[in-house]
Formats: C-alpha cells, structure tokens, sequence
C-alpha cells in the first residue's frame, strides 16, 4: 500500500481582506484556503490585505486545510511588500501569480528563504510555451504545485471560456503531465458562475478525468460537489478493492498480469489501485 495521501480535492480562493470568508474559510469542507493578495484585491487595499492576510495566519483556526496566500507578482508594486510580509507568520505555501519562466520561481524561493511551499499559478501564454523547463526545474526552487489560472489564460489567449473549455484541453493536459513527469501536484483553475450547478459538476468531473489532484473554487456553496467529484467513486473503490485481493491470493503470488472481473490486470493497475484506496481512507478520514 502506497503512504498517507494528503488529498487536494478542493482549494478555496477569498479575498484576504473579508473577514466574514475568512471565518468560513475556517470551517469550510475544502482540503486549502487561498487567501488573495492579488486580484481578488484593489488596488487601495493591498495593504489592508496584507496586513489582514498576516492576522489570519498567525491566528490560525484552520485545522486540516492547507493554507495558502497569493502574493502580488514579484515586479508589481506590491509583491516585494507581500513577500517580506510572509516572513512575519508561517504560510504552509505561498502561491505566486503569473509565472513565465523557470528562473522566476528561483528568484521567489530566494525572497521567502526555506520555508513555505512554493506553489506558481499557470496563466499566461508565455508559460505554457516554457512549462519544460519551468517543471524541469521545479525542484531547485522546491516549486511543488501549479494551479490552472484559466480567466487570465483567456485573456491573453483571446479564447472563449466556456463550461467545455475545448480551446484550453491540451493545455490543461499540458500541465498535468508535466507536473506528473516531475511529482508536482497539480489543480485545475476556477468556475466562475457560482449559480450553475450541472456546470460546475461537469467541470468538476473533467478536470478529474483529465488527471488533476483537484481544482480551485471561488464559493462555498461549490465545494461539496467539487469534494465528490475528486473523490474515488464507489465502484472504483470496490474495483481497487478487489485488484488488490485478487493479487493476494497465493494462486497469483510472483504473477505480473491476472484476470480480474474478466479484464487484464497488471502490476501497474495494483498501484493505481492502491492509491485509489489510499486517497479514499483520506478523504473517509476526513468526512468530506
Ligand atoms: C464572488 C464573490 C465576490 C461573491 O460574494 P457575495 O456576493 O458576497 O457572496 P454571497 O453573498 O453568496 O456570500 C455568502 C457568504 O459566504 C461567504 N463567502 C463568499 N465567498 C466566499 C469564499 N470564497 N470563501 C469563504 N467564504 C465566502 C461570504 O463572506 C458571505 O458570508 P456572510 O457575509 O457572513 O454572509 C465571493 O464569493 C468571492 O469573493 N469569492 C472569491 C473571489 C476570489 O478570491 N477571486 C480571486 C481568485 S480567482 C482567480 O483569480 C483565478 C485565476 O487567477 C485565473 O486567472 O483564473
Ligand atoms: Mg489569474
């Protein structure tokens, strides 16, 4: 059995100055809180949302979830102010926006010294057209998250963001596999109509297939169905269940390849099957 998975289902974004999300935050079903410092934020409230993103953190209260602030981009007007700021109180990651080239997330990890995670948001064209080398040298600036930042990937791309997102499906591929071919985790981007449910569910779903450890979300109300659609279903965990008796048995001991239910079962479909299991005790653990 593979180790303990910490699940990744569900990243909530919030406005690091609104204190009423940040009191939900606490004890909303998400596996991350995202307090943003970026674009969530205007202009005249940097500030303020530094300075209330710095109480959050040395307040805590958010038990399991991970929590995160999004900086400003390092040659903003406000990103050096953010990232000094971040030295002040123990973020588990720190979620750099815009990212272009490898080098930046070295620069990044130089200004917040050892530490925090580094996570890098994946939104512009210029990024995807470096992801080679970005996730090639992730390690070194121990960069071990991309989040999807699929509006402002829209903006430059000059595409249209729908619930289908067609013009976007081999980038968002793209990234999970390059985050794969390098052991980052990897989440999808946001869905912005908060009011449509069979949308974000398909969404949900997709991102899912396609391979993400999740997906970053705006509102509450879209978590519970964000959490089911990352979690193992229960025919898939009754088909882990019984790969992994099926390769117990004494009769299949040393073998590479079985049959079971009547389909080709390999090694490799062990694995799978243990990492099923693995993150569906985590998220039994966790209720949610
Ligand atoms: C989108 C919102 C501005 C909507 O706010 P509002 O109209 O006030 O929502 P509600 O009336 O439904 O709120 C009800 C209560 O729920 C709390 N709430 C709302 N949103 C959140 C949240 N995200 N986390 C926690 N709690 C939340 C409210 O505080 C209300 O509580 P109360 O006052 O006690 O009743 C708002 O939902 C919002 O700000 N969402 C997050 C927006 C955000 O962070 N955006 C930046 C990240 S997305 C992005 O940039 C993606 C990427 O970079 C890209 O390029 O794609
Ligand atoms: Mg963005």
């Amino acid at each position: 059995m593979t180790g303990q998975i910490r699940p990744l289902r569900s990243a909530l974004y919030l406005p690091a100055n609104r204190a009423s999300a940040v009191a939900k935050a606490r004890q909303a079903d998400c596996d991350a809180v995202i307090l943003d410092l970026e674009d969530a934020v205007a202009p005249e409230a940097k500030g303020e949302a530094r300075e209330a993103a710095i109480a959050a953190v040395r307040e805590g209260g958010f038990g399991h979830r991970m929590l995160v602030v999004r900086v400003n981009a390092i040659d903003s007007e406000w990103g050096a102010k953010d990232i000094a700021a971040l030295s002040q109180c123990r973020p588990d990651a720190v979620l750099v926006p815009k990212l272009c080239h490898a080098d930046e997330a070295n620069a990044y990890r130089q200004e917040l010294g050892e530490g925090p995670e580094l996570w890098a948001m994946l939104e512009t064209c210029i990024a995807f057209t470096q992801l080679g080398a970005i996730s090639a040298k992730a390690a070194g600036s121990k960069l071990t998250t991309f989040v999807l930042g699929t509006n402002d990937l829209a903006l430059e791309m000059r595409a249209k963001l729908d619930t289908a997102r067609a013009p976007f499906l081999p980038l968002l591929t793209q990234a999970v596999i390059s985050a794969r071919a390098h052991g980052l985790s990897v989440l999808d981007g946001v869905f912005n109509d908060i009011a449509d449910e069979g949308g974000l569910e398909q969404q949900c779903r997709q991102g899912a297939d396609m391979g993400f450890d999740g997906k970053t979300l705006i509102h509450p109300k879209q978590l519970s169905i964000c959490n089911a659609a990352f979690n193992p279903s229960e025919q898939e965990v009754d088909r882990a269940k019984a790969i992994v008796a099926a390769f117990d048995l004494p009769e299949n001991a040393g073998k590479g390849v079985i049959k079971v239910d009547g389909r080709m079962t390999e090694i490799l479909h062990l694995r799978e099957a243990e990492r099923t299991l693995a993150l569906h005790q985590a998220t039994q653990r966790l209720g949610t």
